[in-house]
């Protein structure tokens, strides 16, 4: 069954110059459960996908099903609910708050949410993510490698529909970017969670199941990675 279905998807940006189109004509879907790696070259639009994806911007037209339903026709409150309970979003610069201890960085989704801590499933986070032992340290007391592990932890712990990850490796050194796509890989297989990557790195997108590459708008490659 289709998680997430991309129709038909034009998105321009506009300044006093001149209108660039950056997603032309963009159609794309994901099964449920399924890991996609989409590449393409720098300012090719991989960003402003996930974004829209994410109703954190609006498209020109087309349409985006989440579950059958359109996410671009939400109301400014459906968009919210949608942002705060169906989706996860892991950026390169792992954003994570500085003045909160991991475990505050992690429960966080859920106290936006406010939803109950599942107790046996952030323990799971933190063993699979090997972060077990920082739960009290701040952010900035860590390495950039588990900055980052907190933040793929925060984003699965409300147990989202779909995982968006925009470069999450950018900022890794190759050492760390294969421990947490080893971990994630793991985590992917266990949860089954419909993830989304966006990365430049053809390393990283060989974890995925399948890679689409984007350009000129569109997806020009559809490769199986098996
Ligand atoms: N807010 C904006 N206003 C105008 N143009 C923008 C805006 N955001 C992005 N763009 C332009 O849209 C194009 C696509 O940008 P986007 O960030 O989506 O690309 P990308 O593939 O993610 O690039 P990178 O790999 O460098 O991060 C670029 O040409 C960029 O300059």
């Amino acid at each position: 069954m289709k998680l997430l279905e991309v129709k038909n998807v034009h998105k321009c940006y506009a300044n006093t110059r001149r209108v660039s189109e950056v997603l032309h004509d963009l159609s794309f879907a994901a099964e449920e459960g399924s890991f996609t790696a989409i590449m393409g070259k720098s300012g090719s639009g991989k960003s402003t996908l996930l974004n829209c994806i994410a109703s954190l911007l609006p498209i020109d037209s087309g349409s985006i099903l989440v579950k059958g339903q359109d996410i671009t026709a939400f109301s400014r409150k459906q968009r919210e609910v949608y942002r705060r309970e169906d989706i996860g979003i892991v950026f390169q610069d792992f954003a994570l708050l500085p003045f909160h201890c991991v475990l505050e960085n992690i429960l966080l989704p859920l106290h936006l949410a406010k939803k109950a801590v599942d107790q046996a499933h952030v323990e799971m986070l933190l063993q699979a993510l090997d972060i077990a032992q920082l739960t009290t340290a701040l952010p900035q007391e860590l390495s950039g490698g588990e900055q980052q592990r907190v933040a793929i932890a925060r984003a699965f712990v409300h147990q989202p529909k779909l995982l968006l990850m925009d470069e999450p490796t950018g900022n890794l050194d190759s050492e760390n970017t294969h421990i947490l796509m080893e971990m994630l890989k793991e985590l992917h297989e266990k949860q089954k969670t419909t993830i989304l990557l966006v990365t430049h790195d053809r390393d990283v997108a060989a974890y995925a199941e399948r890679t689409l590459l984007l350009q000129d708008g569109k997806f020009i490659e559809k490769c199986d990675n098996h």
